[in-house]
């Protein structure tokens, strides 16, 4: 890795409680994960449906506290999520989940900004600012979710995930409902500005082609383990665990 981890995942382990279906004793959904994630880098998560990729991602975001193991932000540990309020952020799969209906979305923007208790004009300019980045113009402010197309709400829920600047973002299935081209789109946009805020990314997706498309690294996770860890390039060219190639050759 060539640049200061901001997650540092050592040997995350993840019980649920049991509940009344699942036995008497306790559920690993994450078995000793260790996982480091640079500024500047985009992770990709891979791995079947309840593997255990949501549960990890919510450990990074500071979410769920690990039953063993330890998380570090920036080198060090984690503290509260009152401390690191700003400095961590999630794009989900729709951005619905981010965006109330009856808010215009300049507001939904700059609401985080709001927490943070910055002054009413760096809001406005930041909202401005933001909205450009992710190429909407300012009239976007002024209208509501419901007057958007899927693909102009993501850049809504993400220019909100990003306007205070976060060192660290969480795409869950972030591209995952959006059509094909409005897709590529969306992660030309994550590509672009990852360069230029610079911040560290875990990207969870079921989608390989769009795992490869914006990942510099790809962890493979099955049964709560992580079985693999490559730089793209190896793991689309030879992937060295078996569940990876089986994950690969499903696709091919
Ligand atoms: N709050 C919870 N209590 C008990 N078990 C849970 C809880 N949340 C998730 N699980 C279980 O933990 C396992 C991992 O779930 P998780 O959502 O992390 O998987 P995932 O890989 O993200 O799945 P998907 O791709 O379907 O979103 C699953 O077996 C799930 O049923």
């Amino acid at each position: 890795m060539t640049m200061d981890p901001v997650v540092q995942l050592k040997d995350i382990v993840v019980t649920y409680a049991a509940g009344p279906f699942k036995g008497g004793t306790g559920f690993d959904a994450v078995r000793k994960v260790s996982l480091d994630i640079g500024a500047g880098e985009t992770v990709g998560l891979v791995g079947e449906s309840g593997s255990g990729k949501t549960t990890l991602g919510r450990v990074c975001l500071g979410l769920l506290k690990p039953t063993r193991g330890a998380m570090l932000f920036g080198g060090e540990p984690f503290g509260s999520l009152r401390e690191r309020r700003g400095q961590l952020s999630v794009v989900l799969q729709q951005p619905e989940w981010a965006l109330n209906p009856r808010i215009r979305c300049g507001r939904s923007i700059e609401e985080p900004l709001l927490v943070l208790g910055r002054p009413a004009s760096d809001r406005r300019d930041r909202v401005k600012a933001i909205l450009d980045s992710v190429g909407l113009d300012s009239s976007f402010a002024e209208r509501y979710p419901g007057q958007l197309s899927g693909g102009q709400r993501q850049r809504v829920a993400i220019a909100r995930a990003l306007i205070t600047e976060p060192r660290f973002i969480l795409f869950d299935e972030a591209v995952s409902a959006l059509d094909v081209s409005v897709q590529a789109q969306v992660l030309n946009l994550i590509l672009d500005l990852q360069q230029r805020h610079g911040f560290g990314a875990l990207f969870i997706s079921h989608d390989l082609a769009a795992t490869r498309y914006v990942c510099r690294r790809i962890a493979v996770m099955y049964k709560g383990e992580l079985v693999e860890v490559a730089p793209s390039e190896r793991f689309y060219g030879t992937p060295e665990h078996p569940y990876s190639r089986n994950l690969l050759s499903a696709v091919a």
